[in-house]
């Protein structure tokens, strides 16, 4: 018998009169295999040990303290609509390029918030530099209790310090998605089809979103490897990246043909909660993790450098690091905030200053922008190269 099996997997009314499950509670009309939340305007398992912990989340705790329905839009970096059991529709945004446009689409769907299945539990399979990131904000953002997430790797280098924060830890991939309602693939990608083959089949309905975060592999690729593990695998590619840990990350993510409107709230759900969190179509995924996800380091390399050019003339080592670092947020936010080309800000700095525009000479002279271009171009061939090897 499977672990899933123990548990009652029917709606029970006699639930409705427990103390920790009676004030938010809610049968759902015509799926007895699920129930919903009041409070939080999401469905979970009719599991009664899933119920219990729902109760005990700090999300769940706070809705219920709030009890107002809040509208949000994708990529604003928060949590889908909550509240009473008012049905209120939320609108979702993504963006979604045509090929032959220059300029992206914004379209709108609607979807109501209590179609939401918000996960109860988490998974990762591999625990990583980017799984890190993703779970310390998950914990930060109150979205999950440290108890209901359980990671695993084969060595315990990672692990240790993911136990200091109270998260479950195991040497067994197949115990995170035999307990998870949301896996996420963190590993490396010439590891994953090793990692997935050796995922036993699901038992008793237990059917998980994976969120594989595997640079370069399409969703076709996952959707194959993942359906000896369950039929029709819900399947999301995301593309998050290291600022997510301290909430400014950006974080793409395409979905794969099982899942469905209310898997893509969820993500938005969760991932917006470290940043920015956008839907594309998959084809734009390689360079998008080109200019985002490596992005970050081509940039911690420019701090280094200009702090570096910094002690060179004299400031001492902290200052000019946080000179650096504290400059290029500044220029990142004149770009978002003010809508001007980086072009025009650029002149803006150059017109009173002779400094400024010798010191772009020099850079021209030595293809600053041409090694960026450069490093994006090959970072995405890069990446679609070790997804077709996989
Ligand atoms: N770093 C980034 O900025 C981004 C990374 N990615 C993608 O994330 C993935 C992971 O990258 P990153 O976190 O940087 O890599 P890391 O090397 O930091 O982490 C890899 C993790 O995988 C674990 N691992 C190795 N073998 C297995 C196995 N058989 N089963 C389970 N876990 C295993 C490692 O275990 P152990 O702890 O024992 O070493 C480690 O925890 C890659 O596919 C990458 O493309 C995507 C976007 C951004
Ligand atoms: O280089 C890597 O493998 C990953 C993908 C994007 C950022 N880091």
């Amino acid at each position: 018998m499977g672990k899933w099996a123990k548990y009652s997997k029917r709606y029970k009314k006699e639930w409705e009169k427990e103390a920790n499950l009676k004030e938010w509670i809610v049968a759902v009309e015509g799926d007895d295999s699920k129930a919903a939340c009041r409070f939080c305007n999401n469905r979970l398992r009719a599991h009664h040990s899933d119920l219990v912990t729902h109760a005990t989340t700090v999300k769940h705790k706070r809705n219920a303290g709030q009890g107002t329905v809040v509208k949000r839009e994708a990529g604003k970096g928060k949590r889908c609509g909550r509240g009473g059991p008012k049905q209120e529709a939320v609108t979702v945004t993504a963006l979604l390029d045509t090929k032959d446009r220059i300029e992206s689409t914004v379209f709108e769907a609607k979807i109501c918030p209590d179609e939401v299945v918000n996960p109860a539990s988490l998974g990762f399979i591999g625990s990583g530099n980017i799984a890190q990131a993703l779970l310390t904000t998950f914990l930060k953002e109150g979205l999950v209790d440290p108890h209901l997430i359980i990671a695993s790797a084969p060595s315990d280098s990672n692990l240790a310090k993911l136990r200091t924060l109270g998260v479950r830890t195991t040497h067994d991939n197949n115990e995170v998605v035999r307990s998870s309602d949301l896996v996420f693939v963190c590993v490396k990608p010439d590891l994953l089809s090793e990692v997935l083959a050796d995922l036993l089949p699901l038992e008793d309905e237990h059917s998980p979103l994976f969120v594989s975060v595997v640079a370069g592999v399409s969703l076709a690729t996952l959707e194959e490897m993942l359906s000896s593990v369950v039929e029709n695998p819900r399947v999301v590619r995301s593309m998050p990246n290291t600022p997510s840990a301290v909430s400014q990350g950006c974080c793409l993510f395409t979905r794969g043909t099982h899942t469905s409107p209310s898997d893509a709230e969820v993500m938005r759900s969760m991932l917006g909660s470290m940043g920015t969190c956008d839907e594309i179509p998959e084809y734009h995924m390689d360079a998008a993790c080109g200019v985002a996800c490596s992005g970050p380091a081509f940039m911690y390399m420019a701090i280094e450098a200009l702090a570096d050019g910094g002690v060179k003339m004299g400031l001492p080592r902290q200052l000019s690091q946080t000179l650096a670092a504290q400059m290029v947020k500044g220029a990142a936010t004149m770009v978002l905030e003010t809508g001007k080309h980086p072009g025009q800000l650029k002149d803006e700095v150059c017109s009173s200053s002779t400094a400024t525009i010798t010191a772009l000479h020099i850079l021209e002279r030595h293809a600053f922008r041409n090694a960026l271009m450069s490093a994006v171009e090959v970072s995405t061939t890069k990446g679609t190269e070790l997804g077709k090897k996989v």
